[in-house]
This record gives C-alpha cells, structure tokens and sequence, in this order.
C-alpha cells in the first residue's frame, strides 16, 4: 500500500480547528482508496514564537522539505501585531514560502451551484463562475529591497525581474490551456515601471503559447469587473499583492472566504492552504468553515500525490453535502437545512465519503 508522508503545519486562530477537520477527510478518503498517509505536525507563526522564540524554526522548512507535501491552516493574530517585523508571524509565513520556492500560488474561485444564492452578488452573476487566480507568491513589493521604516519615512520596493514574470507567466498559460484558454493578466502598467515589465514580458511569453488568448487589465479596472462579470475570467495572471487583494474579492463573488483554497507551487515541494487568515473573531467558537482547507487538501491529493480519484471523492461529496442543504454559520442563511458547527462539517463530509 502506498504511504505518503504529509507535513503539517495548523498555525494560529482557527488554523488548528480548521486542518483538524481536514484530517479527518483525508482519512476516510484514504482507507476507500487504499493508500495511507502519515502525519507530522510543524510549527510556524504566532504559536512557533510562543513555543521557540520564531515564527518558522528551522525545523519545520527541513520537516517539509522532506515531506511528499505540506498542508497548512493559517497564522497570525493580535497578540502578536506589535512585535519587531521580523519576528511576526506573517513575517515567519513570508520566509517559509520563499525557502519552499513556491512561487505559483493557485487560487480557484468556483462556484457550486448549491451556493448560488451566497453570493451577495446575484445568481445570475455568478451562475457558472470557474476562475483561477495565478498569484506570483515569492517576490514584488512583499520581498523586494529596500524597505524600511524609520519612524518618519517609510517605503517598501515593488520588483520583478524577467525571469520572475516569465515563470509565473509559464504557469498560466499551461493552466489555461487546460480550461478555456484565456488568460488575463492584472497589472498597473499605466503607473508602474515594474507593471510594464510584466505586462512586455507577457506579450514576448503569448508568441509561444499561440492556442491561448491573452488580454490585460489594471487592476483597479480588474477589482471592479470580478465584482461586474466575473464570468468573462477564466485564468487571472497578477503580481503578488495584487493577486492577494483580488483573491479576496474573488470568494465573496463565490458565497464566503471559508471556500477558497489554494495550492502554493514550484519546483521543490507543494504547500495546500486554504486563502483566508487565521479568523481571530470566531477562533475557538467552532463555527470556522473547513471547506477552504478540506478543498485544499483535494488539491493536494491532485496535484501532489496523482490520487485523483481521491481529490473526486472529497470534490462529490462537498457537493452532495452542501446539496442535502448541510451549512456552516458563514452559509446559513443560503438554504441551510441544518446548520452544523466546524467538527461535524468534517464528519458529514467524512461520512458522505465512507457511505
Ligand atoms: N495564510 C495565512 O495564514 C493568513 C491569510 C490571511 C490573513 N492572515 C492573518 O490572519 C489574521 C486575521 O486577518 P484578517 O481578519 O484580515 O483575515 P481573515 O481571513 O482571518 O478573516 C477575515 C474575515 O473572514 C472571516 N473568515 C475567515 N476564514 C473563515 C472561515 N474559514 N470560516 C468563516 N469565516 C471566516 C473571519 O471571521 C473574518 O471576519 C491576521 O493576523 C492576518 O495577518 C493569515
Ligand atoms: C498573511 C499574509 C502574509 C498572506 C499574504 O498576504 O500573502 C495572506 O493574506 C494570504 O493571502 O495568504
Ligand atoms: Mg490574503
């Protein structure tokens, strides 16, 4: 029987609550399909400060570095906001994403049908949405030097280099020509140098990809037509912090943060998380959604480990359960049923699997 090894890694918040509960799906999906997985727990973020005195002790970038791949919750929280920057929690997740070189972070935003009426935008809206958000996660204004903040003035270095754009670019478009072959790259090239760089070296990128249509956006035009059409996207191409605003956006357009998952990808190991924070409002209240995580670990299971029958498993019986009108609190009131706390979200779906 095949046995893979998974890091992971809870965090802070409702991390720890939320990974639980994927566990718990990866394990029944496991035993019907006949492979096992075994689990390690890391630390990082607000928890790892606490328990090491560091958000990301060495340990855990070894532990996951020599993991088939890493699942993880989310970290960070108010107890933690004060301290030096580089000593945060958001600071340790930062790091731990550049040393893993995950620099292609995919975000799909899709709608279930179940879940049509979540959305505070109209059915007919965001009937039929399918969106994936490519985010370049390693670089731009969250890495680039200088920065710094001296009390009086303070400033931060948006940066890309070509190589940078080229291989995030890259992963678009293969993406793409998968689904419905359009890309969109979001930029803000009429302002920035370092968004006309982008925007060149992805015209230079379409002539080898001419099967794949390739338009461009502002991003601020781009926020706007998510919330307008969002079905006009099919792959979304961004920097950075672009791609994390938008992303944001992108699963109100779907019904509810708690959804969205998320695979952070490159060339040395894969990381599954699902996109929203650590929820340090409703920590501890055992109304968390678990679907972003449960639906990361699918992703997981998909591209990491080629248990794709697996990832349809978890896939079918989210949506059977969401269809017998099974919500948590973010979802209760768009056809609940039964609305169920964060623990029995997980058993539902975990039975659904086994039955
Ligand atoms: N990847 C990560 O670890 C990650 C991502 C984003 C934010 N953060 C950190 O999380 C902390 C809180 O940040 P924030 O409040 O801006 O963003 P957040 O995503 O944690 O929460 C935003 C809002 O969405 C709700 N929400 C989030 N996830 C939910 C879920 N699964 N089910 C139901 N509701 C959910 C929260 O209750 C809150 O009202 C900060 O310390 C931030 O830095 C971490
Ligand atoms: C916590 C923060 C550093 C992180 C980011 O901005 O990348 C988060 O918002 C995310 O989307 O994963
Ligand atoms: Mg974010």
């Amino acid at each position: 029987m095949k046995n893979y090894k998974i890091s992971i890694i809870k965090g802070d918040g409702i991390g720890p609550e939320i990974v639980d509960e994927a566990i718990k799906v990866l394990n029944a999906v496991a035993k019907k399909c006949d492979f096992s997985l075994s689990y390690k727990e890391y630390l990082m973020g607000g928890i790892a400060i606490d328990t090491t005195g560091v958000p990301l002790p060495a340990e855990t970038v070894e532990g996951v570095l020599n993991s088939d791949a890493c699942l993880f919750g989310a970290i960070g929280g108010e107890k933690w906001d004060t301290l030096p920057r580089e000593l945060r929690p958001e600071t340790g997740l930062l790091k731990f994403r550049e040393e893993m070189g995950v620099y292609a972070n995919l975000r799909p935003a899709i709608i279930y049908d179940e879940l049509v009426n979540a959305s505070t935008l109209k059915p007919e809206v965001i009937k039929g949405v399918d969106i994936m958000i490519v985010r370049e996660l390693i670089g731009g204004i969250y890495f680039g030097k200088p920065r710094e903040n001296d009390g009086f003035k303070a400033f931060n270095t948006m940066v890309y280099t070509k190589p940078e754009i080229v291989r995030i670019g890259k992963t678009a478009f293969e993406l793409a020509r998968k689904r419905d072959k359009r890309v969109c790259s979001v930029d803000k090239a009429n302002v920035l140098e370092v968004s006309q760089l982008w925007r060149d070296t992805m015209n230079e990128l379409a002539k080898d990809y001419p099967d794949v249509e390739l338009t461009h956006m502002y991003v601020d035009n781009a926020a706007m037509q998510l919330v307008r059409n969002p079905k006009q996207f099919d792959v979304i191409v961004t920097g950075n912090i672009f791609g994390d605003i938008l992303s944001d956006t992108a699963s109100m357009v779907v019904g509810s943060i708690g959804l969205l998952p998320s695979a952070s990808t490159g060339d040395k190991t894969a990381i599954y998380e699902p996109i929203h924070g650590s929820a340090p409002d409703i920590a501890g209240m055992g109304i968390a959604n678990p679907l972003a995580t449960i639906v990361s670990a699918a992703m997981m299971l998909r591209y990491s480990l080629n248990e794709d029958k697996a990832a349809d498993m978890i896939e079918e019986a989210i949506k059977a359960v969401l269809k017998d009108g099974y919500r948590t609190k973010d979802l209760a009131a768009f056809d609940a049923k039964e609305v169920l706390n964060t623990s029995d979200m997980g058993n539902i779906i975990a039975e659904y699997i086994e039955k």
